[in-house]
Formats: C-alpha cells, sequence, structure tokens
C-alpha cells in the first residue's frame, strides 16, 4: 500500500491494518494458550470489568498496561495465558439501572450522546440483565478493537451457574476456617437502599471510613446538647457550645432523657442508636439563645450559632475551646465574644494556648486555612502536648480526685481516660462516624453508619489470617515497588467486612440464601476459576455436576478423582485434565488493576489466596498504574465524567491510543490524555512507515563508520528497552523507540550523506525489522503491517523478542561520534560571532602525550587528589608547562562521561579519529574547507591559544 502523508488518512490507514490483524489474530487463534510442557508459563489477569456501562479511557490503560506485558512476555519465549471475565455481581450494575429506570437526565444524555447508544437500547437498559449483557457485548468489541492478546475461549461471567459452584465452594473453605462470622459491626450503609456500602457501591470508588467521636452531654433547659468531639481531653477549657444557626435541630428522646442535636445528625444516628425518637424541630438560631452546663466543670456556657458548624458532622452540637481550636478562637474573636481563652494542654517551647497563638501568628485567611492551622494544633498536642495541672481546679470538686491521676499526663492517655470516665458516669458515649465523609452512594444519596446485627462478615481482623496475608505480601513483587506500603498498611487496618447483600446480582450465601454473595466478596479467587473455564464448556459439564468435591480435587488437589468421578458423573480423565491445567497455570504471575484497587479487590485478592491456596499456589507480583484523569478527577463512569474509548480508538486508530494511554507518565503517575502527545504519535509512527517505504530505494552497499555506529546504537536500544519493559517502564520503553531511534535513523542519515553515499539499505531494513518487534507490544497492529511488508509471513506478535548480550556492544564509535559532535559544537559557536566569511578552519589537535596526561589527571581526580600531586608526578619541564598542566587537570575535573568513557576504556588517537571525522564536520558545516594538524605544528607567535586534549585549538580564517 502506497501511504499518502496526511495525518487524516492515516489514521484512516491505521483503523484499516487493526481490524485486518484483529481478524487474522482471531482466525488463527494465536492468543489461544494451552499448557505447553516445552515452555515456561506465564499467567496474567487484570481486574474484569463490570459491564454497567462501555469502557472509557481510563479502562484503556489498566488493560493495555496488562496486554503490552503480556505480549513482551509472549514474544520472550513464554507461554502466556491472558483471558477474561466480566463482574455482574452487585450493586453497580442495578444502581446504573435504576438511575435509567428514574429517568436520569444527565447519564440518558450520556448514554445517548457521548456513547451514542441507540434510544431503542437505552430503553431496555432499565433491566439490570439486558444492561449487563449488553455492555459486556460492547466491552468486549472494546478490548478486541483495542488489540488485547485475550483467549476468549475462557470467558464468564459472576452470574454464571457454574461460577456460583465455585464460589460456593470458596465460602464453604472460609467458613471451615472460621474467616466467616456472624457479628455485629458498624458499616458504610445507604439509608435509602438500606445496604452496606463499599467502596465498589460508591461515587469515585471511595472506601468509607469509619471512626469514632465522643459525644459529651451539656445540660440545658432544652435537653442534653452531645457536644461531638475527637477531643475529649479538651473538656475542661470548653467554654461555649456552638451551633449553625441556620440548620435545623431537633429535640429527640432516648433512653427516657432528651437529646438536641441537628436534623440530619438525628436521621444518621437513627442507624446506630435504637429507639431514637423525634420531639420537637426548632431552629439552630434559636438555641443560641439559652445557655449549656459543662459536665466537668459544672459553668454555665452560652450556646452560640457559627455557620461552620457542619449538621451533618457529628450531632450538629460542638463544643468550643479556644486554647486548643483554631476555628473556635478565631470565630469567638470574630463574635467578639468577651470569653475567656482556657488552656489545659501544655507543648514544651510553645506558648500558653496553642491554637491562639497560631492564629495571631499567622492570621488565617478563612476555612482553608484554619483547617490547615487545626491539623498542625492536633498534631502538636497529640505528639507533645501535656495534661496541666490547672485542670483540677476547673474541675466541679465531685470530680477533682479523679482527675488528679490526669495531670501531666499525654494527650492519647488522658483522652482515653476521659472517654472512660465519661462513658462510666453516663455523662457521654461513642458514636461512629464516616471520617471522610461525604461519601455518596451511588444512588447519591450519603453513605452514614448502620450498626448491622447479627450479619455475614469476612474477618479480615483474624489475626491468624491477618499474618497469611502479609506472609504473602513480604514474598511478592510490587509495580510500583512504593505499592507495597499501600499493601501492607491496608493488611493492618483491615478489619470485618459485611459479605452479603439483600440487593443486586451474584450467589446466595450457600447457608442463608437470603443473602447474596457481594461484590468484592466473589471477585478475590477467579483467577483460578478462568484455568479450567473453557474446560467446563468443552466438556459441556453441568453446573450440578461441579460440587465441592471436584473443586477440592481441582483446586487443591485433595481426594480422589476415581470417586469424584463417581459421584458427579464427570469422566475421570477430565477430572485430572482440570487439574492439570490448573496446576500448569498457577501461581499467578501478575495481576494488574488501577490504583484504587488497592485498598479493596486487590487486597482481599491477597488475603483469600493465603487464606485458601498453598504457599506455592500464592500469586506472585501485583502491577498498579495510575489513573487516567479528566478535568483533575479519576476518569470514572460514577462520576460519569468519561471520554469512550472506541470513540477514541475511531479518532486516533488503537495503536495511537494504546501508546498515547500508557505511554505518557510513570507507572505509578496519573495522566490526562493529550491530543497533541497522540498526534505526535501518529507523526512518529507515520514516520517509520514511511522510511520502511523508502530503505528499497537506498542503494548503498557500504559498512564504514555510520553502519557501525548506527547497529550499536540500535544494539544499545535493545538492551535498555529490554531493562525498562522488565520493570515496565513503558515511558521511557516508548522513548527509546519512538524518538531517540527515529533521531539515530537522522543521524545516520546525515553521517553517509556527509560520506557523498548513500544509506545502506539491508542495514536499515534489518534495524527496522528488530524496532518493529520491540514496538510490537504497544502498537501490535502496525507492527503486523510493517513485518509483512518487509517481507514477513509471520505474525511479529508471536516473533522473539531480539537479544543482545551486553558484552557484544562496543561502544567505541558511539563515543568516537560523540567526539566529533564536541567538535563541531565548539567550531559553531565560534563562527557564531566571527565577523567576516570564513575561507578554512584551521584545527590543531593536542599531542598523544597530552591525552595520557589528561588520563592520569582523571585518575587522580577520581580519587579525590590534587593538583599538587598531579604536577609533582608530572614533573613539566618549563614554567609554561605548569599552566597548561593547570589547565588540563581543571579539564579532568569537568570531563564528561562520554568523553572520559571514550579516553579511559579505548586506545584513542584525536588526531586520526579527527581525520576520519572531517567529511562529517564538512558536510555539517555547509562545505567549509577545514585544515587538520597537530598541535606540535602549530605556530605559537601566530597561534595564541592552547591545545588541550579532546579540546583542539580552532581558528578561524
Ligand atoms: N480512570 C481510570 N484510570 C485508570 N484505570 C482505571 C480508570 N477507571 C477504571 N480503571 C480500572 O479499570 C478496571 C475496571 O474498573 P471498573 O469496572 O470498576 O470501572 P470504574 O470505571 O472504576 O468503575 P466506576 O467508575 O463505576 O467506579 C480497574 O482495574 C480500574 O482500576
Amino acid at each position: 500500500m502506497t501511504f499518502i502523508s496526511t495525518s487524516k488518512r492515516f489514521s484512516d490507514f491505521l483503523n484499516d491494518i487493526s481490524q485486518k490483524w484483529q481478524k487474522a489474530w482471531e482466525e488463527e487463534k494465536i492468543f489461544e494458550a494451552s499448557p505447553d510442557y516445552s515452555r515456561k508459563k506465564f499467567y496474567t489477569t487484570v481486574a474484569f470489568p463490570y459491564p454497567n456501562s462501555p469502557f472509557h479511557l481510563g479502562h484503556g490503560r489498566t488493560y493495555v498496561t496488562c496486554d503490552i506485558y503480556a505480549r513482551f512476555m509472549r514474544m520472550r519465549g513464554y507461554n502466556v495465558l491472558f483471558p477474561m471475565g466480566f463482574h455482574y455481581t452487585g450493586t453497580p450494575i442495578i444502581a446504573m439501572a435504576d438511575d435509567v429506570a428514574k429517568g436520569d437526565k444527565e447519564l440518558i444524555d450520556i448514554f445517548k450522546n457521548i456513547y451514542e447508544i441507540p434510544d431503542d437500547v437505552i430503553s431496555k437498559l432499565v433491566d439490570p440483565l439486558f444492561m449487563a449483557n449488553y455492555f459486556k457485548e460492547e466491552i468486549k468489541k472494546a478490548m478486541k478493537e483495542i488489540g488485547l492478546s485475550i483467549d476468549w475461549r475462557r470467558e464468564f461471567t459472576t452470574i454464571d451457574p457454574e461460577f456460583s459452584s465455585f464460589i460456593v465452594w470458596q465460602f464453604g473453605k472460609l467458613q471451615e476456617k472460621g474467616f466467616i462470622v456472624r457479628d455485629t459491626h458498624p458499616v458504610g450503609w445507604c439509608p435509602v437502599h438500606h445496604i452496606p456500602v463499599g467502596m465498589h457501591d460508591t461515587k469515585g470508588d471511595m472506601e468509607p471510613e469509619i471512626g469514632e467521636f465522643t459525644l459529651i452531654y451539656f445540660e440545658s433547659d432544652l435537653g442534653i446538647l452531645p457536644a461531638a468531639t475527637l477531643r475529649p481531653e479538651t473538656v475542661f477549657g470548653a467554654i461555649a457550645i456552638w451551633v449553625n444557626p441556620d440548620a435545623n435541630y431537633v429535640i429527640t428522646e432516648m433512653d427516657g432523657k432528651k437529646f438536641v442535636m441537628s436534623e440530619k445528625a438525628a436521621f444518621k444516628l437513627s442507624f446506630q442508636i435504637d429507639n431514637l425518637k423525634t420531639l420537637n424541630t426548632l431552629k439552630g438560631s434559636e438555641l443560641a439563645k439559652h445557655y449549656a452546663i459543662n459536665p466537668i466543670t459544672g459553668n454555665k456556657i452560652p450556646i452560640l450559632g457559627a455557620g461552620f458548624v457542619d449538621p451533618m458532622t457529628g450531632t450538629g452540637v460542638v463544643m468550643s475551646v479556644p486554647a486548643h481550636a483554631p476555628f473556635d478562637y478565631y470565630y469567638l474573636k470574630k463574635v467578639k465574644q468577651d470569653l475567656p481563652v482556657i488552656s489545659v494542654i501544655s507543648v514544651e517551647g510553645q506558648g500558653e494556648a496553642l491554637a491562639k497563638e497560631m492564629v495571631d501568628k499567622t492570621n488565617p485567611k478563612g476555612d482553608e486555612d484554619l483547617e490547615k492551622l487545626t491539623e498542625q494544633v492536633y498534631r502538636m498536642e497529640y505528639n507533645k502536648g501535656k495534661m496541666k495541672s490547672n485542670i483540677i481546679e476547673l474541675t466541679k470538686p465531685a470530680y477533682r480526685d479523679e482527675f488528679k491521676t490526669l495531670v501531666g499526663l499525654s494527650v492519647p492517655e488522658a483522652r482515653q481516660k476521659i472517654t472512660e470516665f465519661l462513658i462510666d458516669k453516663k455523662l457521654g458515649r461513642k458514636i461512629f462516624e464516616i471520617m471522610n465523609r461525604p461519601v455518596y452512594c451511588r444512588c447519591g444519596n450519603e453513605v452514614v453508619v448502620k450498626i448491622l446485627k447479627d450479619q455475614w462478615f469476612l474477618d479480615y481482623g483474624n489475626p491468624e489470617w491477618k499474618s497469611l496475608a502479609k506472609k504473602l505480601i513480604s514474598k511478592m513483587n510490587f509495580i510500583p515497588p512504593e505499592a507495597r506500603k499501600d499493601f501492607e498498611f491496608v493488611a493492618d487496618w483491615l478489619q470485618k467486612r459485611a459479605c452479603a447483600r439483600t440487593r443486586g446480582l451474584g450467589t446466595p450465601l450457600p447457608w442463608d440464601k437470603k443473602w447474596v454473595i457481594e461484590s468484592l466478596s466473589d471477585s478475590t479467587i477467579y483467577m483460578a476459576y478462568y484455568t479450567i473455564a473453557h474446560l467446563i464448556k468443552k466438556y459441556g459439564l453441568k453446573p450440578s455436576q461441579l460440587s465441592s468435591e471436584l473443586w477440592d480435587y481441582v483446586m487443591l488437589g485433595k481426594g480422589d478423582p476415581s470417586a469424584v468421578s463417581k459421584s458427579s458423573g464427570i469422566p475421570q480423565e477430565v477430572i485430572e485434565e482440570m487439574r492439570k491445567e490448573f496446576i500448569y497455570w498457577y501461581p499467578l504471575d501478575i495481576r494488574h488493576s488501577g490504583k484504587d484497587l488497592i485498598p479493596n479487590h486487590l487486597s482481599f485478592f491477597i488475603f483469600n489466596h493465603a487464606a485458601i491456596f498453598p504457599e506455592e499456589l500464592w500469586p506472585k507480583a501485583i502491577a498498579v498504574n495510575g489513573f487516567v484523569l479528566l478535568e483533575g478527577k479519576k476518569m470514572s463512569k460514577s462520576l460519569r465524567n468519561i471520554i469512550p474509548l472506541r470513540k477514541a480508538i475511531r479518532m486516533y486508530g488503537a495503536d495511537v491510543v494504546r501508546i498515547t494511554l500508557t505511554s505518557t507518565a510513570d507507572m505509578g503517575s496519573d495522566v490526562n490524555f493529550s491530543d497533541s502527545y497522540a498526534k505526535s504519535v501518529t507523526d512518529a509512527l507515520r514516520n517509520f512507515y514511511e522510511l520502511s517505504e523508502k530503505i528499497t530505494e537506498y542503494k548503498g552497499d557500504q559498512e564504514g563508520f555510520p553502519e557501525i555506529w548506527i547497529k550499536n546504537k540500535l544494539n544499545q536500544m535493545v538492551i535498555e528497552v529490554t531493562r525498562y519493559m522488565e520493570n515496565l517502564d513503558l515511558r521511557n520503553s516508548l522513548n527509546e523507540l519512538l524518538y531517540n531511534l527515529s533521531s539515530y535513523i537522522n543521524e545516520y542519515v546525515e553521517m553517509v550523506k556527509a560520506e557523498g553515499r548513500e544509506p545502506n539499505g539491508r542495514i536499515l531494513k534489518e534495524l527496522l525489522e528488530v524496532w518493529t518487534k520491540i514496538i510490537s507490544p504497544f502498537a501490535p497492529h502496525f507492527a503486523e503491517e510493517m513485518w509483512h511488508k518487509l517481507g514477513h509471513t509471520t505474525f511479529v506478535s508471536l516473533e522473539k523478542w531480539p537479544e543482545v548480550p551486553e558484552s557484544s556492544v562496543n561502544l567505541y564509535e558511539d563515543l568516537v561520534h560523540e567526539y566529533h559532535k564536541k567538535v563541531l559544537e565548539d567550531i559553531q559557536s565560534i563562527l557564531n560571532v566571527y565577523k567576516g566569511t570564513p575561507k578554512v578552519i584551521r584545527i590543531f589537535v593536542s599531542t598523544p602525550e597530552e591525552l595520557t596526561l589528561l588520563k592520569n589527571a582523571l585518575e587522580i581526580t577520581s580519587r579525590g587528589g590534587s593538583m599538587k600531586e598531579f604536577i609533582e608526578k608530572n614533573r613539566p619541564r618549563e614554567k609554561v608547562d605548569v599552566k597548561l598542566y593547570q589547565k588540563i587537570f581543571e579539564e579532568a575535573r569537568g570531563l564528561d562521561d562520554n568523553m572520559r568513557k571514550l579516553i579511559i576504556t579505548y586506545d584513542f588517537n584525536e588526531e586520526e579519529a579527527l581525520k576520519q571525522g572531517l567529511n562529517y564536520l564538512r558536510y555539517k558545516l555547509g562545505g567549509k574547507e577545514i585544515e587538520v594538524k597537530s598541535a606540535k605544528e602549530m605556530d605559537k607567535t601566530k597561534y595564541k591559544k592552547d591545545a588541550l586534549p579532546l579540546k583542539p585549538a580552532i581558528f578561524i580564517e
């Protein structure tokens, strides 16, 4: 095909060849992987998707990263398995179908105008199953169009009854080990749909973090004001109560007592506190007419209104402690209340009342500054604060004895004691709160904490289970390596997790079938299922045949296959084939995902593998990449800020999208999809394609200095890219492949032109062949096309990755060429300031003896030796030499790496090298006359400049 060079046409061309090669791969089944004992295996997976929307660019990055690595390993000779399934379980699909049913305008608009879903399909999306099936097909198309090298024979969905039998087996195992418990526990909760809410049920995938507030009961004539605080130890200095004057408050009844709190807080707390009855409603401003009593000091204190009080946090009632809370001091000062600032905590090296001082000193501009100050004050007092002795006089006489032991205690110790005291004396209690609130359920409602009674939990807090998981983490590899500490942190922090819901698609809990196992619990060891999913289909096995005994044998090698065969009716050979195939692929070699899955899917994957499988079958590595962002936020279905992947493929071509998504940033960093980068990738690919067309015209057949140079450059590139690829450093690999190599090719063409000859077409073809192989994991369709254009009939996707032993790299020509470029630069900088028309450029090269001196100076400087030592050792003959020696020593100090390598490693003759590069210099300088001589021939009376080794004296006449 002759290619016409406009950007638009090239994208069309890329799309055409993509379809052609996808069809060919599918027809030839080249990605179907079966056990092959003659090769090493490599098993990789990426998080299976929720088909509740089509794929967007964010998915593109994560799935293509996995594919690039799969393709790389395949070319390195591994038998690679890359399978795919679809996650139908739980709320993401139901919530999306509900939104369509509710006529959510924004969502329908996105489906219609951004994803271009036809109207007649949209109306059917109200049915969750229809939605899941429809988007599954849509996502599959996107996966094929972006060129993922998947073995589709193993595809399944998590509501297939065959898969359910596997989950039933898994849950049986967990229960046997005591890792599933029935308990009462606080969980994130959707107050409208009445279901527990984990990260995947929320907008923007935020895990609800549950923490505790202490309530301190301040009596008032309207009822108890339960001030919510994280710092009960400051109660001695509480001199007022804050409420939000514009919010609604309610008087409620709890255990026969009246409590006043915000209406929103009362609703929220009704999920934690039984029998919370609302009696009256009033505005916050009305409360501000009353007084409260500090339960510890017994003082009568005012109730004040402040807009910063969030009625949804805690109880909407806050105690005011100006000495230790920047907000309190700042706002108290504003309303000019003549109230005392009572400090009860001292911090060594700081003044009397930390919050007051920080506010006075920094003069905050608003709430954002105050928040930062609050964090600082809290942190300093928590780490270094001690309770002051004045708390005794501040306390009412009845409690004084109790608090004597508090004086001098650290803040954490005092906090614990005062909380126990408050609870014991019924002057307070604890409540749970979402600490990273607001977190929104996918249905749009704010998540609250519910104390879930008598529920099924996966007990990730079980010490035995935790230590197994930590052991697995310690044996695992992580890319990037920094991710290890994130996994360690999550493993420490994970506790009980509700594992069943009353809503959503999925597998019923085997022993309590009104519950459905939720989405983060049935997606932990599904990688094991892929290994035999195709055999279940091939042999037409029925779900009823897939008993726990069968799974015990296939997954754990437990039991007797002939007995399993008898009880299940599955032929024994089939059972043994399943076991063999599982053992062939397991353990999983690497699992890819975006970093959002670290605290959930990926950590649960670790825990469940550690619980169920023996150590030799534990997964070996996890790779997590950063996000694709849109307008500064993770591109996400639930945030609705998406660009469809298939649309981008149509615009730019699959390979350009693959490269743009995966190779603009380091693995761990987030990226924005950049149109200008996509265009530059398009141009770079086009340049290589054009080169493949041109090489037939290059008739040169010499193998001189330029050929040796370019071959060496290529070899170095292969070594470097291989190293980068092994560490999934896609950005640096791509930089080498797309940009550096093309500048080397341009340089090579210049070098041969300088010699007045044509490039060597055969060498360039060999170079393009190697390049085509290495670019193929990134741009597989383009690479196949190039490979065939270069005269091959095989699939480049199955070719062997080029191997270059480090020992075969000879840097000499490379370094000499660097030397030529350095001299060229020096000449050009002189020409830039030269007035007049230059006739001849005279170059005087320093002597081999002086080069030896430079070598010696380098040796001395590299071990920190002095100039004195250098001069004494080499004893200059005359005074004039001393100056030269000094210059050489200075030069050694500043010499760049390339020149160092050149003179230390090789027997380098500067004059010869320069003469050899004369053609190149002349060509680069537009054909100017150049004369090269030894510095010995320099007439010192005429030319008043020293030639230094590697820095010849240059004169323009
Ligand atoms: N913006 C993104 N950037 C990189 N990877 C992403 C992005 N969005 C999703 N992924 C990855 O895609 C995989 C499948 O995710 P999933 O099906 O949950 O989609 P999602 O877009 O995160 O869902 P939602 O938007 O509904 O939270 C996960 O590995 C996830 O990390």
